[in-house]
């Protein structure tokens, strides 16, 4: 299954920088393992904004719910999600 996801960053703006760097690097090797494994497909920065546009692969609402919880800046994030189905005039025969 396909999911749009919209990721908002809202670190609180007192937070100590090096526990912010922290959070961060480990957001990325956690985000560059799972767009390894194909789990995490597209991963865009909204231009002018501390957000991105992802597109996860995953089997199921559930573990799409345990992914986004997974990820160390989940508590710090607003996420909104879209879950994605074929365009009946999409010319792609697989969900690229
Ligand atoms: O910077 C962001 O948009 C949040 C984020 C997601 C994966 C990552 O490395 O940072």
């Amino acid at each position: 299954m396909l999911f749009h996801v919209k990721m908002t960053v809202k670190l609180p703006l007192d937070m100590d920088p090096a526990k912010a760097a922290q959070l961060k690097a480990d957001e990325k090797e956690l985000a560059q393992r799972l767009q390894q494994e194909g789990k995490w497909r597209h991963l865009w920065r909204i231009a002018g904004h501390y957000a991105n546009y992802s597109v996860f692969d995953l089997p199921s609402v559930e573990a799409l719910h345990d992914t986004l919880l997974q990820l160390p800046l989940f508590p710090y994030m607003d996420i909104e999600i879209d879950g994605l189905c074929r365009h009946p005039s999409s010319i792609h025969s697989d969900d690229r």
